[in-house]
């Protein structure tokens, strides 16, 4: 017998690509679980299902920066002094990334790219564990959200989260609509596909200097000039990033929602300051701000 249950969550969370460094996701969940019927003549109660494998794909992808353990650039480090994790992915050309963190910020997936295989397997092999004994099998389907118009991947962290959100390097796949002068204008939203393509969104006050940073001895070799430097302290503890100035965008805000979309509407109104502007920005998949300028 099979049991299917779709849209069980949205993961959101960023990973480490060769190629488009630092990306944002958000993949929505679908599981098929194999098996015999139960003393209740069910494979497993709708209710556990939903509670428990949402609370595993929470505990272990969501809000995490997952890292391809495998691959060639990613040298991962524990300093177990203090329970902090460096992770330096070593890009060519200047474009490497630095981060220093809590264990609970990443998720190390055995492979040598992210991608919906890999992570389907990661999970799986964690789930798999939990189940009880009547489910032999599990199949998780993940996908993107199918949007019509623009939308881009961003990165951020929210250090006055009080939840999983203050992790410096998390992030969405996002749709954007913008209206100018009440209309729909597909040049406005295109405009912000193209510029927070594979984005950093960072806040200005969080910007240090070298001398702040738990550089690992490689990052210690790498000139930095032409990088942003992150670190801020929350209730998780505390988050350092290092990560290229031409794949990031900073602001004078949080990078809360509410804070881009606002962000978006008056950038839209310093260019065109005649005109009015309406941006519904997304953060994920179904939830987002509105804000008008
Ligand atoms: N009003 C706002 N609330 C929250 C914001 C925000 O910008 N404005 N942002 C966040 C985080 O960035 C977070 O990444 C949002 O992800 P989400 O998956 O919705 O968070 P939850 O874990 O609470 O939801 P689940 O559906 O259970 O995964 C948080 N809030």
């Amino acid at each position: 017998m099979q049991l299917f249950v779709n849209d069980l969550t949205v993961m959101d969370f960023s990973y480490l690509c060769p190629r488009r460094g630092m990306v944002g996701e958000s993949w929505i969940v679908d599981v098929i679980l194999d098996g015999g019927l139960n003393e209740e003549s069910m494979v497993l109660d709708f209710s556990k299902v939903k509670k428990q494998l949402k609370r595993l794909i929470d505990l272990h992808v969501d809000h995490k920066l997952l890292v391809p353990a495998e691959h060639a650039y990613s040298l991962i480090n524990h300093d177990s002094q203090n329970d902090q994790v460096t992770v330096d992915f070593m890009r060519p050309e200047g474009r490497s990334i630095h981060l220093y963190c809590p264990p609970e910020a990443y998720a190390f997936i055995y492979a040598d790219e992210v991608s919906m295989v890999s992570v389907s397997q990661y999970l799986k092999d964690i789930i798999a564990t939990e189940l009880p004994e009547n489910v032999q099998g599990l199949t998780l389907m993940l996908r993107e959200e199918v949007i019509e118009g623009p939308y881009y991947h961003y990165t951020h962290g929210l250090k006055k989260h009080e939840g999983n959100c203050q992790r410096i390097a998390h992030g969405h796949r996002s749709r954007v609509q913008v209206y100018r002068n009440e209309q729909a204008d597909p040049a406005c939203e295109q405009y912000w596909a193209e510029r927070w393509r594979d984005i950093y969104i960072g806040t200005r006050e969080d910007l240090v200097g070298q001398q702040h940073l738990h550089l690992s001895a490689q990052a210690r070799q790498q000139d930095f000039s032409e990088h942003y430097l992150f670190s801020y302290e929350s209730s998780q503890g505390l988050f350092e990033l290092v990560i290229p100035k031409a794949e990031s965008n900073i602001i004078d805000t949080d990078s809360t929602v509410e804070c881009l979309a606002q962000f978006m509407a008056d950038q839209h109104k310093q260019m065109q300051p005649g005109a009015s502007f309406k941006v519904l920005a997304f953060e994920g998949v179904g939830k987002g701000a509105i804000a008008h300028a």
